[in-house]
């Protein structure tokens, strides 16, 4: 048996089904070629029947996609196999995935046929779609809780009306790791002409149980596994793609066994799927959340700092993320904090690492996470730096809607002066804050993080903006809250500039104390 296990995607397929909103076909291409960069082998893009649209652009995926084999799927239906057919004869390598449910509670309430009439169903679909392929997979849905005698009965079946590939979906998400690492090992142990055909696995997650059942199926001797990117997909979603191909990864000496990933692409692909399809990531979720490479608590700060992998198993890098993230928050402890300040420039003389340390613990108890700024605001101006705000916000008239341009004007109180500029952008939001970059001259700050939250329930609640920008070397983190949009985005700028303010003023500051003591 072949070590060598085989990454097949339904991101586009069962995953597009747990969509509030249709992905477009140009959406669909873009995660299709970016499957297609993270070197996974099969592409199930669609179901080529289900509508004009789903035939489109499973037909330009087909088109598009080089190295990957593209897959529709299909009822044990002749139209929906012809279907298939149809849409993918323009591909390089394609590939026709017909299915049917075998369990008794699907086989009775839902297809209303007899055991044997679903095993013609299955034969003469295989049989069908061979017209068009020599590659096709036949799965037999609801297999996790289908009787293991009728779940054999139908695979040979399938097999010896010319499947190559078998898919034993576990559709509801109801077994265990060890009874379904079982049905694999049965399947092995009882159907007789099982060699012909790869088997594979398609596992939901609707008791958190996708990934183990994958794994212990992959260890019973399953060699292809259905999954998708950020593990999207009908109800609780289906096997994490990123999650299996970094099990085996990571895990590789002792299970022995490899993928074709390449996982520095996970990072990116996770990314865009969830813009794509509008589904955020939790932020602890494995390999692609984004706490997945921070480290929080003092302890695990000052393990990472001394061996990246006393907390660590892989590397971010290794998931295409360049660095870990040490938090600052009141779990940390003083050799992070010394850390970062040697980060911004800081020697240990230039500060009292105790003193700071109990500043930053009262700070973060109340903020939460602690960033660059407020760090060096400790050091220097910490109790003066709210109540002599350098800017504030005198007047601000934003105009949006349907076939306008956006503009804003702003009026800033600049030190002792008012300034008013005005400013049109792609948005309201985006004129504001060019209004205001036009009342600054224009100076080096970059916006890299814009974060909108409502507070509160429904269309009358809070907004809260986030906004994280790099101004020289270093990150500012700016917070605005209010009851319109745009004011909030505007109060989280300013905040960020009152803080690069203050920040210029510690360089000063510093600059003058090298320059008494004699130091270029
Ligand atoms: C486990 C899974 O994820 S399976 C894939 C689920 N994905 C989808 O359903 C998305 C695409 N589906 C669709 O666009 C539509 O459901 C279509 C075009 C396939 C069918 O639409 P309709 O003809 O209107 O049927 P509808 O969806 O209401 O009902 C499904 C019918 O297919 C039958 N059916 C279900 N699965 C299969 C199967 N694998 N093979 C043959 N018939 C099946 C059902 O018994 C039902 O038949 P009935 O009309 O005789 O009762
Ligand atoms: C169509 C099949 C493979 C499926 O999505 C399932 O059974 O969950
Ligand atoms: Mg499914």
């Amino acid at each position: 048996m072949t070590n060598q296990v085989k990454i097949f995607d339904t991101t586009l397929r069962d995953g597009e089904q747990a969509l509030s909103a249709s992905l477009s076909a140009k959406d669909k291409l873009q995660i299709a070629l970016a499957l297609e960069r993270l070197g996974v082998d099969i592409i199930e893009a669609g179901f080529p029947v289900s509508s004009p649209g789903d035939f489109a652009s499973v037909q330009m995926i087909a088109q598009q996609v080089k190295n990957a084999t593209v897959c529709g799927l299909a009822r044990a239906v002749k139209a929906d196999i012809d279907a298939c057919g149809q849409a993918l004869q323009v591909a390089e390598q394609f590939r026709i995935h017909t299915f049917i449910a075998t369990s008794d509670i699907h086989v009775n309430a839902k297809l209303r046929k007899s055991q044997d009439e679903v095993v013609e169903m299955a034969v003469a679909a295989v049989k069908h779609a061979c017209r068009y392929t020599d590659d096709v997979e036949f799965s037999c849905e609801d297999a996790g809780r289908t009787h293991i005698d009728y779940l054999c009965r139908m695979v040979e079946a399938a097999i010896d009306a010319g499947a190559s590939t078998i898919n034993i979906p576990d559709t509801v998400g109801y077994t265990t790791p060890t009874e379904f690492g079982g049905i694999i090992t049965q399947l092995f142990e009882r159907v007789p002409n099982i060699d012909k055909a790869t088997i594979s696995v398609h596992c939901h997650n609707d008791l958190g149980l996708a990934v183990a059942n994958s794994l212990a199926a992959v260890e019973a001797g399953a060699r292809q596994v259905e999954s998708t990117i950020n593990g999207i997909g009908e109800r609780a979603g289906n096997c994490a793609l990123e999650e299996i191909a970094m099990i085996l990864q990571t895990r590789q000496s002792m299970l022995g066994l490899s993928t074709n990933i390449n996982a520095t692409e996970i990072s990116r692909t996770s990314k865009l799927v969830s813009q794509l399809c509008n589904m955020p990531v939790q932020a602890n979720k494995a390999v692609v959340g984004a706490n997945a490479f921070s480290h929080s608590s003092g302890i695990h700060q000052d393990g990472v700092l001394k061996a990246q992998n006393t907390y660590e198993i892989m590397t971010p890098e290794s998931v295409g993320i360049n660095k870990n993230n040490l938090n600052l928050t009141s779990r940390s402890g003083r050799h992070v904090i010394r850390h970062r300040l040697q980060e911004l420039g800081y020697s240990d003389t230039d500060y009292d690492l105790e003193a700071i340390y109990t500043s930053f613990v009262q700070l973060a108890d109340t903020k939460g996470t602690v960033y660059d700024y407020d760090l060096e605001a400790l050091l220097f101006f910490d109790k003066q730096k709210h109540e002599s705000a350098f800017y504030k916000l005198s007047y601000l008239q934003a105009t949006s809607g349907h076939e306008i341009i956006p503009s804003a004007t702003v009026r800033l109180q600049v030190g002792d002066t008012l300034v008013t500029r005005s400013a049109t952008g792609n948005g309201p939001v985006n004129a504001a804050y060019e209004a205001i970059m036009d009342i600054l001259g224009h100076q080096d700050i970059e916006i890299v993080d814009f974060t909108l939250d409502s507070k509160g329930e429904g269309a009358d609640a809070l907004a809260q903006v986030s906004v994280i920008a790099q101004y020289k070397n270093r990150r500012f983190h700016g917070r605005g809250l209010a009851t319109d949009i745009v004011e909030a985005g505007v109060n989280a700028l300013i905040y960020v500039l009152n803080n690069t303010h203050v920040a210029d003023q510690i360089d000063q500051h510093r600059q003058q104390q090298d320059s008494v003591a004699g130091i270029k």
